[in-house]
């Protein structure tokens, strides 16, 4: 008998399992829930140095741009000084010369300005534009690189979330930020200076004044911070819910789960509205505070003045020009504020997208792949070995127990048992959509694990029930098995799985587009294209997760015959749901609780008094 050990209780306590504790992260708070996955110290910045190394000459360049910018910008008072100083008493005498150099220079100044800022725009737009296509590109091909138990914990809503929204929050800040805060920076440069000179004394008293704002800054820019991450992954559990409800949206109407859905939308709706409502509050708190601590600092600073204009130690023009400098040395402080506030959301979205790109395949690429050794002329298939195999699963505990297996070459093997016995488990490791906690899968004698990805498709297909369409022609959808296949191989092989005659029969034939027309595709058509793409991916080792959902009798005879075709000259392991195909495969594994409990040949089984007799007995009652 078998035991079942995914809930052994007794694992902590030096149980069979004793590495499982290891293994079983969801006693802590699980990162995937949270939408915190670990991010290596430092990731989001050397992120960003990496999206924007290869732009480095145009990020010079628009600093350059917008310095000139603000150059051009700031010559306009001078110029009215200029012209009132010495073009106004000029003119009095006569002497046009003075205010025409005024107009020529005003009018330089306001064309330069801008055409600096559209070459500005131009500029930065064309690097923001290029760091997203990039980080967008990344974030698809590291999607797709990413194992299988990634997606099953992460989905698809989360992914979408960090390649819209979060590229998006990175958009606002790369075409707004720089030039925000190089303006930011140099009014404070400039003012500081001018008070500096103006009196070392009030100078100073401004720079001291800059403690508190600091320390402010930093407060807000840590409470934003938080504000903004949970933001980000309220907005993501939105579109989760989104993409979730629309994938399955056949389920919910038929269950008649809208209002339930509406519900749960409308608390992860609410939730975004009042995270995104925390975050413009934080901008709130830090504006009113940052204004109250200016207003002190300029307050005191005056009074200082006045009473050393008092003493006769300070000129009042002097003074009169402090307090207008000093006011306008903390304007931009608001504007600090907006800078940090898209900051902070461009951090908060850098961070998630570097902890997406930080995670590693669990089923990763060999270094140094090995090749399949050439199969000998006539030997169908080849031999598949699971050696010294357990399994479990990250999120949850044993579900294979340590097992031997060996499938010889060119041989069918129906797999039955009860749900969740491990079948489909069983068949994910032949694939190698995970690895095996402990022991070793073997094609042909060499490990899974030492092929290239491209060698392991070749030699191993895993066709599953739903046989998945994608957008494009159902030539497209054939070839996907072998993509340099033409259209006569694509042809032939629909022929011998018997799926020409319908695909001949839809409105554009092979160029029939499966999802305009996808409807008038039915369940066990969709099957055949499954099996005519395996067919023509020619594999040397075919799974087969047998459709659950019963055909009608033509139907049914017509996915047995391809079935047949596709299984034939190959080594093949069919999670079986009907009779027939038990009955003519060459070996019965019966599974129960991770467990191959009986193996042998149907007509041996059905013939002794096990599990698979009794089965096969209901079985055939059922059939009638
Ligand atoms: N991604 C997963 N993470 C955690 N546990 C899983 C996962 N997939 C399956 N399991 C668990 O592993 C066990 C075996 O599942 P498996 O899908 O292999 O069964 P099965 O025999 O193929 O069932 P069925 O016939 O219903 O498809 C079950 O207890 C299931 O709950």
């Amino acid at each position: 008998m078998t035991t079942t050990t995914a809930d052994a209780p007794t694992d902590d306590h030096g149980g069979p399992y004793p590495d499982r504790a290891a293994q079983a992260p969801e006693k802590q708070p699980d990162a995937f829930e949270q939408d915190v996955l670990p991010t290596p110290p430092g990731a989001s910045r050397t992120l960003l140095r990496s999206l924007l190394a290869p732009h480095k000459g145009r990020v010079w360049l628009s600093t350059v741009v917008v310095l000139l910018q603000q150059a051009a910008v700031q010559a306009g008072p001078l110029i009215v000084a200029y012209a009132l100083d010495h073009a106004v008493p000029a003119l009095r005498t006569g002497d046009y010369g003075p205010l025409i150099t005024v107009a020529v220079a005003a009018a330089v100044c306001a064309v330069a300005a801008g055409a600096l800022q559209f070459a500005f725009i131009l500029f930065s737009a064309r690097v923001s534009q290029d760091v997203l296509l990039d980080l967008r590109g990344r974030i698809f091909r590291h999607g797709q690189a990413l194992s299988l138990d990634f997606h099953e914990r992460y989905t698809s809503g989360r992914l979408i979330s960090r390649a819209t929204s979060d590229v998006e929050s990175l958009r606002e800040l790369l075409d707004e930020g720089l030039q925000e805060l190089i303006i930011i920076v140099l009014q404070t440069l400039y003012i500081t200076a001018t008070l500096i000179y103006l009196d070392w004394g009030l100078g100073t008293a401004a720079i001291l004044s800059a403690a508190p704002l600091y320390l402010l800054v930093r407060s807000f820019q840590r409470r934003s911070r938080r504000a903004y991450s949970a933001k980000s992954s309220a907005t993501a559990a939105v579109i989760v819910k989104f993409t979730e409800t629309l994938n399955g949206i056949r389920p919910v109407q038929a269950f008649r789960r809208e209002r339930p859905n509406d519900a749960a939308f409308a608390r992860l709706n609410h939730r975004h509205e009042r995270l995104n409502g925390d975050a413009i509050l934080e901008m709130a708190r830090y504006v009113v505070s940052s204004r109250l601590v200016a207003n002190i600092a300029v307050a005191a600073i005056v009074l200082w003045g006045a009473y050393r204009v008092a003493d006769g130690g300070l000129a009042l023009g002097v003074m009169a020009a402090a307090t207008l400098y000093l006011r306008r040395l903390y304007d931009p402080i608001d504007r600090l504020g907006m800078f940090l506030n898209s900051y902070e959301s461009a951090a908060a979205s850098l961070e998630k997208i570097a902890g997406l790109l930080a995670q590693q395949p669990t089923v990763p690429e060999p270094t140094a792949p090995l090749p399949l050794p050439a199969v000998a002329a006539g030997r169908p298939g080849r031999e598949a070995d699971f050696r010294g195999v357990r399994f479990a699963y990250r999120t949850g505990g044993e579900v294979l127990p340590r097992f031997d297996l060996t499938l010889a070459a060119g041989t069918t093997t129906a797999v039955v048992g009860a749900t969740g016995a491990g079948k489909s488990t069983l068949a994910k490791l032949l694939a190698r959509f995970y690895d095996p906690t402990e022991g070793r899968v073997l094609l042909d004698g060499v490990d899974l694990r030492d092929l290239s990805t491209a060698e392991l498709r070749r030699g191993v297909v895993m066709v599953t029930q739903e046989a998945f369409l994608f957008s494009g022609t159902v030539a497209d959808n054939i070839a996907i098995g072998r993509p340099d296949a033409t259209r006569a191989d694509i042809e032939r092989a629909a022929k011998a799985i018997g799926a020409h005659d319908f695909i001949a029969a839809l409105p554009d034939g092979y160029d029939t587009d499966v999802r305009k027309r996808g409807g008038r595709i039915s369940a066990g058509q969709r099957q055949l294209v499954g099996f005519a793409r395996a067919l023509l991916a020619d594999p040397s080792v075919l799974i087969l997760d047998e459709a659950t959902s019963s055909l009608d009798i033509p139907g049914e005879r017509a996915v047995q015959r391809a079935m047949d075709t596709v299984l034939r000259g190959r080594t093949a392991v069919v999670i079986a749901h009907r009779l027939s195909t038990v009955e003519t495969a060459d070996r019965v594994l019966v599974m129960s609780d991770g467990r191959v409990v009986e193996d042998g040949p149907p007509g041996e089984l059905i013939a002794g008094r096990g599990r698979f007799a009794q089965l096969h007995r209901a079985w055939r009652e059922s059939v009638g």
